[in-house]
């Protein structure tokens, strides 16, 4: 990566960004290699000042999406537009936005303050103004006593946080973040989360958030795109997505691990699934007869030793403090991922209850 990667959007008086958010329209946007669509006609609106979380698995086009709007790949077709301004024809360097990476291409051979320093003096931006933003932005990632190290003298985090100051110094219309916490521990990825939603607060710019990690999108977004094979497959706020997934596929993405092919039995809700039934109240918007999926979170479907309700047998089990997860065969051989109070040993005959609330159902095409 050089210089010019790093800093799109640094460079470029004529270009230099305004304060606050930038209002970003994405319209029919394409982006083939070869015979092969990574971006399939992707539509969006985004206003200004929201932080808007692309989710979905690895391979759905969600960098691709990020790299376009950064001018860092050029579209095949459509528009990008910034504040009713179309933006896809220009360089990286003339769109003034920030860009946050998973690694976090620091300067080595700099200091902190002159990497963050560094987009502003490429803008021309007078030495003493540089210096009081650069300040203000070490401030804002809480690095100001660290300005004068290298980056090889800080912890991950702080590195990450320095290529978050030097990304937001140029007061950017628009944030682009690709995965900025992957490298990180545990730990530090729940603290840093905090922080870049705070950020994002503070200066108020347009955040744009590449993620496969649910957990992620759902804390920081104020609307997650769920993306797959190179188009959008549901956008909503992270309360839309997490109870109302609109169909099997994000559901599946959402954490709903399990899914369960069934029958409709009646009216009032009676589904039949693997060899035995299900009352939902998600099952009576689907006609009796439809073919339908069901589809439950682990922590919505408890194996017990008991007799009735779904049969299943034990396949695997762990304890993740609280109680414990595991995996079990159903007699229609699907697998389903349940919560249980107890250690149920491999082999055990269970029988799963759903949590009827929770539980979604979806039609499903007869084979
Ligand atoms: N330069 C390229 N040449 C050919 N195919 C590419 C190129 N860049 C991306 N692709 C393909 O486009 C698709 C989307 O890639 P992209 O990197 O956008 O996915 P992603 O959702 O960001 O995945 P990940 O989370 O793994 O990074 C993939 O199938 C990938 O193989």
């Amino acid at each position: 990566m050089n210089a010019h990667t790093i800093f799109a959007g640094a460079a470029g008086r004529a270009a230099a960004p305004s304060a606050g958010g930038g209002r970003l329209e994405l319209i029919d946007l394409q982006r083939a290699f070869g015979t092969y669509r990574a971006l399939d006609g992707i539509n969006l609106t985004v206003e200004r000042g929201e932080f808007i979380a692309l989710l979905g698995p690895s391979g759905c086009g969600k960098s691709t999406a990020l790299n376009c709007i950064a001018g860092l790949i050029p579209l095949t077709g459509g528009e990008i537009r910034v504040d009713g301004r179309a933006i896809h024809e220009l360089q990286p360097e003339q769109r003034g936005f920030g860009m946050v990476f998973q690694s976090y291409a620091l300067f080595p051979h700099m200091t902190i303050r002159k990497n963050v320093g560094f987009g502003l003096a490429m803008q021309g931006v007078p030495r003493a103004e540089a210096e009081q933003r650069v300040d203000a932005a070490l401030d804002l990632v809480r690095l100001k006593s660290q300005a004068d190290k290298l980056p090889g003298q800080l912890s991950g985090g702080q590195q990450q946080r320095v290529a978050i100051a030097r990304a937001i110094v140029i007061r950017p219309p628009l944030v682009l973040m690709d995965e900025p916490l992957s490298n990180l521990d545990a730990k530090l990825r729940l603290e840093m989360r905090a922080e870049i939603r705070a950020i994002h607060d503070a200066i108020g710019s347009t955040t744009i958030y590449v993620t496969h990690d649910q957990d992620e999108a759902l804390s920081l977004a104020d609307r997650i795109v769920v993306m797959s094979h190179g188009v959008i497959r549901q956008v909503g706020t992270p309360e839309d997505l997490y109870e109302r997934p609109a169909s099997a596929d994000v559901a599946d993405f959402m954490g709903f691990r399990t899914r369960v092919s069934g029958r409709i039995v009646d009216g009032a809700g009676t589904v039949e699934i693997a060899g035995g039934r299900l009352v939902l109240p998600a099952a009576m918007a689907h006609a009796p007869g439809s073919a339908v999926s069901v589809a439950v979170r682990p922590e919505d479907l408890v194996a017990a030793r008991a007799d009735g309700g779904i049969q299943a047998v034990v396949r695997s089990i762990e304890y993740r403090g609280r109680a414990w997860f595991g995996a079990a065969t159903l007699t229609d051989d699907t697998t389903a991922y349940f919560r249980a109070e107890t250690a149920l040993p491999a082999g055990e005959a269970v029988s799963l209850r759903f949590d009827p609330a929770r539980t979604l159902v979806f039609a499903e095409a007869r084979t």
